[in-house]
């Protein structure tokens, strides 16, 4: 048998044509990487050269690391094998490999049984096979997983407060800060009436309430108690912006947490006919009928029972109680009536605050802890199962300012770069807004005088009800349900 020439031509031409087309492609992706490198700036060059280490190993890497689902199929119906035949057929997750100024991020598809759980449990190995300080992982949505092979850790990176003004939605909700990935972080503030803020002394806690302070002050909305437990003179400045105010002498304290409950137990009699609500956030918060933040710093100063049996001890332990029993009450009954307790502690553990107050708090923020307990005892038992998010990893001083938290709006834990705030800073927004100042007592005076039939505002309106239009009449009906007004 003779071979036509011309097939023999295009025996050898077909393949190396082939192969000229690939090596022109591969050249150009190669030239597009090389020039995409030369191009990109020194910081991320790093990041760019472990993405290319990551992507070109991948499948060796997650074999290795365990990160490979196994499965037994009938062979492919373009295989010579027989369709009798059962073959086993590793499937690997399939990866989109980014480099960041921080490091490499890398989504990785789900595959079968391997999810969130195994990709945490492969982090440590991925790490090592990368040669990258870090992984950190989180699931961005179903079916979808983000590891950062960090070689730089953002969150180490410190912000300043920006100096945003206050608006409405500061009042519902909080600005912590930003996540890992820069994403604004904000924690629920509407309907709560309880925020514990804990961590190991100068990791960041006064830093974080100097911020919630001026993002309010600026807000005739907002009245201030401030409780400094300290005793020293961080909070001289703020004070000029208080209803009320205390250091660490524990009567005055109790005094004042009895005039907030006092305000608490003549809203809740009141709230109904003046505001034709049950809930004050339904409605908004007004100058009229402010929301009363108490700021209590080194709140465990406060919580203290003295054993002693001596006079002083028993004084002291019975005041120790009864402001226990208001700050209680405060958290578990204010929230409707738009009063809310921060407590700031070093630790938060039931010897520091009792349960029954810190149970009830609706937010919880940890700064670094040095033991599980510690941060169980803050964040709950659910932190347990975040380890990335853990605020034991948090006591290198370069996390100074960064907090384990439930923001609004994510699952599970998230940690937050908060935003330093300065002293300077806040003293100079106590300082500008210190006109702000009212009693809220006698606001709700004024207010339950206008609402009394016969009252001297009633029939203009006064200047409660213009500044809530949605207000019911005080003579309307009582309504069955509690409906949002806004
Ligand atoms: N968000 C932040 N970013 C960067 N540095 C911070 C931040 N917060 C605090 N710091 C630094 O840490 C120091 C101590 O912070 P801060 O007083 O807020 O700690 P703390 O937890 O309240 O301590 P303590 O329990 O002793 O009151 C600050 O003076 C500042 O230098």
């Amino acid at each position: 048998m003779t071979i036509d020439p011309n097939h023999l031509r295009l025996l050898t031409v077909v393949p190396a044509v082939l192969l000229g087309v690939a090596a022109v492609v591969a050249t150009v992706w190669l030239a597009a990487h090389l020039v995409r490198y030369l191009l990109a700036d020194a910081e991320i060059r790093p990041a760019i050269r472990v993405g290319w280490r990551i992507r070109s190993t991948w499948r060796r890497t997650a074999m290795r690391v365990g990160l490979v689902q196994t499965e037994r199929v009938r062979p492919p119906l373009w295989s010579s094998r027989p369709q009798t035949v059962v073959v086993r057929r590793e499937l690997v997750p399939a990866v989109r490999v980014r480099a960041r100024r921080w490091g490499v991020e890398v989504d990785a598809a789900t595959v079968g049984r391997l999810g969130l759980v195994e990709f945490q449990n492969a982090a440590g190995h991925l790490a090592d096979a990368w040669r990258v300080p870090q992984v950190r992982v989180a699931q961005v949505r179903p079916g979808l997983v983000r590891l950062r092979a960090l070689l730089i850790d953002p969150l180490t990176q410190p912000t300043t407060w920006g100096g945003q003004t206050a608006t409405g939605d500061h009042l519902e909700t909080w600005s912590a800060g930003v996540d890992a990935d820069s994403q604004p972080v904000t924690i629920r503030s509407s309907g709560v009436s309880g925020v514990v803020v804990a961590g190991l002394a100068g990791f960041g806690k006064t830093s974080l309430l100097n911020a919630r302070f001026c993002q309010l002050a600026p807000s005739p909305a907002v009245q201030f108690v401030l409780i400094d437990g300290k005793g020293g003179p961080d909070y001289d400045d703020l004070f000029r912006r208080a209803w009320l105010s205390a250091k660490d002498d524990p009567e005055q304290v109790r005094d004042h947490l009895a005039r907030v409950h006092e305000l608490m137990t003549g809203r809740q009699r009141c709230i109904r006919s003046v505001l034709g609500v049950k809930n004050v956030w339904h409605l908004g918060l007004s100058a009229s009928w402010p929301l009363v933040v108490v700021v209590i710093d080194e709140a465990h100063t406060f919580f203290n029972e003295s054993k002693g049996t001596d006079a002083e001890s028993k004084k002291r332990d019975a005041v120790a109680r009864q402001t226990t029993r208001l700050v209680e009450e405060l958290v578990r009954k204010g929230r409707n009536v738009g009063i809310q307790v921060i407590l700031a502690t070093q630790k938060a553990t039931g010897d520091a605050i009792p349960t029954k107050i810190r149970d009830n708090c609706q937010v919880a923020v940890s700064f670094a802890q040095r033991t599980s307990e510690a941060a169980t005892a803050v964040l709950g038992s659910d932190i347990t199962g975040f380890p990335d998010e853990h605020p034991r990893r948090l006591q290198d001083p370069a996390y100074i300012g960064v907090a384990s938290m439930v923001a609004a709006g994510r699952p599970g834990f998230t940690l937050v770069r908060t935003p330093y705030v300065s002293d300077e800073a806040a003293d100079r927004i106590a300082a500008d807004t210190a006109g702000l100042v009212r009693d809220p007592l006698r606001l709700l005076a004024d207010a339950a005088r206008a609402d009394r039939p016969g009252g001297q505002d009633r029939e203009g309106g006064g200047s409660f009800r213009q500044e809530h239009p949605a207000a019911l009449p005080a003579i309307s009906p009582p309504t069955s349900g509690e409906e949002p007004r806004r």
